[in-house]
């Protein structure tokens, strides 16, 4: 089956005058102080759409703060009508979504954590039916991109069409000096997959810590993201959850400032006449890059032949250690990552094996 899904564009539902969405606010909703003091310096940026805050909060372990609950929401009414702007508010139960709504929410969002549980997403599926409102789904933790997927068709499937994806990063048990690893990869994908989907990036749990929002709200604007959605706190440090990662409001305006915002294409002549050049010149490159990969793999085949019939193991280390050692050099030399070459040359020997192992369970010719 292919995947499809019908999706509102964002400026049917949100004005951004073409820029990208700007979601911003305190990772919980605390006090009603700190809520509307949060929005106001929020607002008075002049570049924020909506604010965010979280009133129900899933902690990995109990006695951590839960979020305020209902308690917040009419915290949020009250912010609303101070600043004018929209709020959104995960959600993750039936429950939630009713409150959520009866308070005048305007948008929700669907956490990673819930987006991992096929069960939940169809709860609060099914309480959406016949709701009309604008639904952000988070990836889930893992890095599952028919998880992912399914969140949609699941949400699209009780006819909310105001969608989007959030991309918050993945945990996957790799050391990286991000909380969450990005894995750019999978927006790339889902973005080629659903290219009418607007994904906003959120740099506030990709990063886990302050020092590292600017360049990865940037990586988002590079790569084209619709919005984004940023922790911003009136006081980061006495936060009451996720404190290493939230931002000041003018923290954030300096943020938005120096961030370079990138079209998709540009109308000038002579830069269309370049790339257009350029990619014709990469078209050719790339058809040597496939010739001379099936060129190796027919080598490789034949050398199996003679592995089979002479009884010999197809992986060989030492070969294997060397062409690692000398492709890495040679990279290094044209100015290319190490990594990428070990990267591409650990796929191209499983490819080999695999083909090896093809040969050789084959009767040989006689
Ligand atoms: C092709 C061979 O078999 C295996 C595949 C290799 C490759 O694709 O380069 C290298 C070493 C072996 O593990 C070989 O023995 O040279």
């Amino acid at each position: 089956m292919k995947p499809d899904l019908t999706v509102a564009p964002l400026n049917s539902w949100i004005e951004t005058n073409g820029k990208p969405l700007i979601i911003a606010g305190p990772c919980s909703a605390e006090t009603e102080e700190q809520l509307c003091e949060t929005a106001r310096q929020l607002a008075a940026l002049g570049s924020v759409h909506a604010i965010r805050a979280g009133v129900w909060k899933p902690r990995t372990r109990p006695g951590s703060f839960e979020g305020m609950g209902e308690a917040a929401l009419p915290w949020i009414q009250k912010a609303k009508a101070e600043t004018g702007l929209p709020f959104a508010v995960e959600v993750a139960t039936p429950q939630h979504i009713e409150l959520a709504l009866k308070y005048g929410v305007d948008i929700l969002w669907v956490g990673a954590r819930t987006t991992v549980n096929p069960f939940n997403v169809q709860e609060i599926a099914d309480a959406l039916k016949g709701v009309d409102v604008p639904v952000l789904i988070k990836n889930p933790v893992n890095p599952d991109l028919a998880l992912w997927v399914g969140a949609f068709e699941r949400i699209a499937g009780a006819g909310i069409t105001k969608l989007g994806a959030i991309h918050r990063g993945f945990s996957t048990g790799e050391a990286s000096k991000y909380r969450n690893i990005p894995m750019w990869q999978m927006a790339i994908e889902l973005r080629t997959m659903f290219p009418q989907l607007p994904i906003i990036g959120d740099p506030s749990h990709m990063a886990g810590k302050r020092a590292y929002l600017n360049e990865l709200a940037q990586m988002a604007m590079d790569l084209n993201y619709d919005g984004l959605i940023v922790e911003s706190h009136i006081d980061p440090d006495k936060a009451w959850s996720d404190a290493a990662q939230q931002l000041t409001p003018a923290a954030f305006g300096e943020m938005l400032d120096h961030l370079q915002i990138r079209q998709l294409e540009s109308p000038d002549r002579e830069f269309q006449g370049a790339m257009e050049q350029i990619r014709v010149k990469i078209d050719s490159v790339d058809r040597q890059l496939v010739e001379m990969l099936a060129a190796r793999m027919s080598l490789v085949e034949k050398m199996a032949e003679y592995k089979r019939d002479n009884n010999v193991s197809m992986f060989q280390p030492d070969r294997w250690k060397e062409i690692l050692q000398t492709r890495k050099q040679l990279g290094e030399k044209l100015n290319l990552y190490p990594e990428l070459v070990e990267e591409i040359y650990k796929i191209i020997h499983m490819e080999s094996i695999r083909k090896q192992t093809e040969v050789m369970n084959s009767a040989p010719v006689v």
